[in-house]
């Protein structure tokens, strides 16, 4: 086993962790077992590009028990738990990956899980599949497949493939039901406020939270705000979800005019530039800024800093940014996704990536055996209805079947008043 990890002597600490997790992630253990009988994976080599932490390195578990010889680095410099990664080397699993990489070494991680020449690539964001087109072409001929596991990864794939310069299949595991629904709602919602409120010790309450984008992000952040007491508002560039914001209830605006409300703004659109110097010019006295975005460009800090006639580091992740007229606006973890990125960020609660990663499993799965284009596909139905009905199962939820005639009435166009 290969590993070059921040200090191996974590593990015990780590191994707690990924025991917790274990015990809320039922459709995973249950995959798991069964991988462990079939060894589908025997001879397989998989690398993937993941938020290292206890869930994920329960993931490669699950892979590990499949036969398949497993690889793992992060998908961000600043979302790795040293912990965790530390027990998952002990585990089995060649882990490569810490805390607060520079650029240069978060580069040189995936080159290292790569030097491992895959037959199968699980993502996080593309920047693993995009190293291995543009400077690891000779890893191409061997490689099934790719697994993205998120909305902006498949953006950016799909755009890829359109200019035919995708060289292999990928499986959006992202649009399957199970993922997005869930992971991008629930998760994004809840592990948001969780980091949030964790290093910031603020009442939510009360407060005028602006959420950015109204998409399966923006609307469990926009619920979980609502919830905790806040004043929502929401801003889009797309009608139709802007009319769905405020039909749920919220006010919803233009971006330069909201920032005026806002004591938390939060961005989570994928886009670039949301918030820009025009907006911090009126923006609110004391505002908290955080993104739960793919990237750390949705929050212009580059702006933020010419303004800024005063930067100062208040708390490992949170930064002041005093301008001329002495508004003071604070940015969380760097600007890049909070509930991963911040001090206190442990992602997304194990029951959701419990789902996420029984997707992400099945569907590598599914990669062994299919003749597939270099394009890109929505991981297949069947793995959704599997996985929903694992996870009713495990919540000890049943639901109704449709009986014969129900099916018939169904299918049936004759049939009217
Ligand atoms: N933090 C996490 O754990 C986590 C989880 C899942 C997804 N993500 C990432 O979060 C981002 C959003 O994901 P999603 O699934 O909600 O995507 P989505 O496509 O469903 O929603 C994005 C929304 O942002 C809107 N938008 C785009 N540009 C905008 C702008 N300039 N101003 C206002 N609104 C704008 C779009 O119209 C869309 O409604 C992606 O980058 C995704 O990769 C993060
Ligand atoms: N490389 C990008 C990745 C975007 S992260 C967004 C993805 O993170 C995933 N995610 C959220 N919480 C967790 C977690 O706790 N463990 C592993 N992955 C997570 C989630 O499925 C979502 O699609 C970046 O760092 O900006």
């Amino acid at each position: 086993m290969s590993y070059d990890v921040k200090d191996i002597s974590l593990a015990p600490e780590g191994k707690k962790k990924i025991d917790w997790v274990q015990r809320h992630m039922p459709v995973l253990e249950h995959i798991k077992a069964e991988y462990e009988k079939e060894k589908p994976f025997k001879g397989i080599k998989i690398a993937s590009c993941l938020h290292l932490e206890p869930k994920t390195i329960n993931l490669g578990l699950t892979l590990l028990a499949g036969g398949a010889e497993v690889a793992m680095t992060g998908c961000n410099p600043l979302s790795t738990q040293d912990d965790a990664t530390a027990a998952g080397a002990t585990m089995g699993l060649n882990m490569y990956g810490w805390r607060e990489e520079t650029t240069e070494e978060y580069y040189e991680t995936i080159h290292k899980v790569l030097d491992h020449e895959p037959d199968i690539l699980i993502d996080d964001g593309a920047d693993m599949i995009f190293l291995v087109h543009k400077e690891r072409p000779e890893l191409i001929e061997n490689i099934m497949g790719a697994c993205e596991e998120t909305t902006t990864g498949i953006h950016r794939l799909k755009a890829m493939a359109e200019d035919k310069a995708l060289k292999f299949p990928v499986i959006a595991v992202n649009d399957a039901y199970t993922k997005y629904l869930f992971d991008n709602r629930y998760g994004t919602g809840q592990s948001t406020f969780d980091s949030i409120m964790g290093s910031t010790n603020v009442l939510i309450a009360g407060k005028t939270v602006v959420v950015c984008g109204y998409g399966w992000c923006g609307r469990g952040i926009a619920m979980r705000a609502n919830g905790l007491g806040a004043n929502v508002i929401v801003t889009e560039i797309d009608p139709i979800r802007a009319l769905e914001a405020r039909m749920d209830g919220y006010r919803v605006m233009k971006v330069a005019e909201a920032v005026k409300y806002a004591d938390l703004l939060l961005t989570v659109t994928g886009d670039i530039d949301v918030v820009t110097k025009e907006h911090f010019k009126n923006m609110k006295d004391g505002c908290i800024l955080a993104n739960s975005g793919h990237f750390n460009v949705e929050i212009n800090k580059g702006d933020l800093m010419d303004m800024a006639v005063k930067h100062e580091q208040l708390k490992p992740d949170i930064e002041g940014f005093v301008m001329e007229d002495g508004r003071e606006f604070y940015l969380l973890a760097d600007g890049r996704l909070v509930n991963l990125a911040g001090e206190r960020g442990q992602g997304h609660p194990a029951e959701i990536m419990d789902m996420s990663f029984a997707v992400q499993a099945l569907s590598a799965k599914h990669l062994l055996g299919a003749k597939l284009e270099n394009k890109v596909y929505k991981a297949p139905d069947e793995i959704d209805d599997r996985v929903s009905r694992l996870k009713l199962k495990a919540m000890n939820i049943e639901i109704d079947e449709l009986s014969p005639r129900q099916s018939e009435y169904l299918a049936n166009w004759e049939e009217g008043t």
